[in-house]
């Protein structure tokens, strides 16, 4: 799948301690999986869960599902090992929490070697000063927001709007667009039984401009695809507004008006983007 255009709605976090939910998601409809050796494992169980994840990795049977591994911080006492075990188990990319500058990344770049994708953890506060930065970096490929650390290094209070983290959600949507081709990935919902909550939520950031939102649990997938897609009436609007410009082109004008809004070119290129995600997400579905 190309991977401009896949999509990136649900990543679903798996503890890579738990067996069977590493088996159980090989049957989930998210589109992306981090597999977690960081603050999902008790410190007790970080040696064991890494190599699980690796058995599990090597097993396979994971699909078109994209599959991330977050290991621990270099500065743990389990990150170079985390490395030396998952960099070369065949992920998709190599995810690093509490990322604070370029030289976080950039150290283990020099260890993964250039081939590997990196994804970066955007969760404190100075990853966000230095968001551009680090989503210029040649071997980042995706941010994911972690408004849980967030929120504790800010001090900030849990608000339903969001509204401490705003300024830090929009940056980070920034940062990996400036970047080109970089995804941009939301933070957790907690409460992980509250589906309203959880839609809210996930409207939010789509609107913010995220490609999809991080997840904890099985039950938030449905939800989360739903809203990060594109939806009937979208497709619809954006079919009529590409002939509806090829037909005004044609007759040397170069804006056409769709349901009282104007079309021009820029519009045309967002609607072929939309009708490109569908179709990826159409393709996401045909196992
Ligand atoms: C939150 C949970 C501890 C809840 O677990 P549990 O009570 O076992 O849930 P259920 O009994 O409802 O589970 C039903 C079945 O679903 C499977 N399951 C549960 N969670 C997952 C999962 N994440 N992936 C795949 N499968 C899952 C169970 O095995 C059950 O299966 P079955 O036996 O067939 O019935 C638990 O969901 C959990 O551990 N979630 C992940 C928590 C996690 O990963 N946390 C770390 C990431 S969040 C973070 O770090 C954010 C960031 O860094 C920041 O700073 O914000
Ligand atoms: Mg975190």
């Amino acid at each position: 799948m190309d991977t401009a255009t896949r999509p990136y709605r649900s990543v679903l976090y798996i503890p890579g301690s738990k067996e069977r939910a590493l088996e159980k998601a090989r049957e989930l409809p998210a589109d992306a999986i981090i597999f977690d050796l960081e603050d999902a494992v008790a410190p007790e169980a970080k040696a064991e869960a890494r190599e699980t994840l690796a058995r599990a990795l090597a097993e396979g049977g994971y699909g078109k599902r994209s599959r991330i591994v977050r290991i621990n911080a270099l500065t743990t006492e389990w990150g170079l090992e985390d490395v030396r075990v998952l960099g070369e188990a065949g992920a998709d990319a190599i995810l690093l929490p509490k990322v604070n500058t370029p030289s976080d990344v950039d150290n283990l770049a020099d260890m993964l070697g250039p081939q590997v994708p990196i994804w970066v953890m955007m969760e404190t506060p100075a990853s966000v000063f230095n968001a551009r930065e680090i989503a210029a970096h040649a071997q980042v490929t995706g941010l994911v927001t972690g408004t849980n650390d967030l929120t504790k290094d800010l001090g900030c209070r849990y608000r339903a709007d969001r509204l401490p983290l705003m300024s830090a959600l929009q940056m980070i949507v920034m940062a990996a667009r400036a970047a080109r081709g970089v995804v941009a990935i939301d933070g957790v919902y907690n409460r992980f039984r509250d589906g309203d909550g959880l839609k809210a939520e996930c409207e939010q950031g789509r609107d913010l401009g995220f490609d999809g939102k991080t997840l904890i649990h099985p039950a938030q997938i449905e939800v989360t695809n739903t809203a990060f897609a594109p939806t009937q009436s979208e497709i619809e609007t954006a079919e009529r507004q590409i002939a509806a410009y090829e037909e005004s082109k044609a007759s040397g004008q170069g804006v056409a008006v769709v349901d009282g809004q104007i079309v021009e070119n820029l519009h045309v290129v967002a609607a072929k983007r939309l009708l490109g995600k569908a179709e990826a997400i159409r393709e996401m579905a045909t196992e």
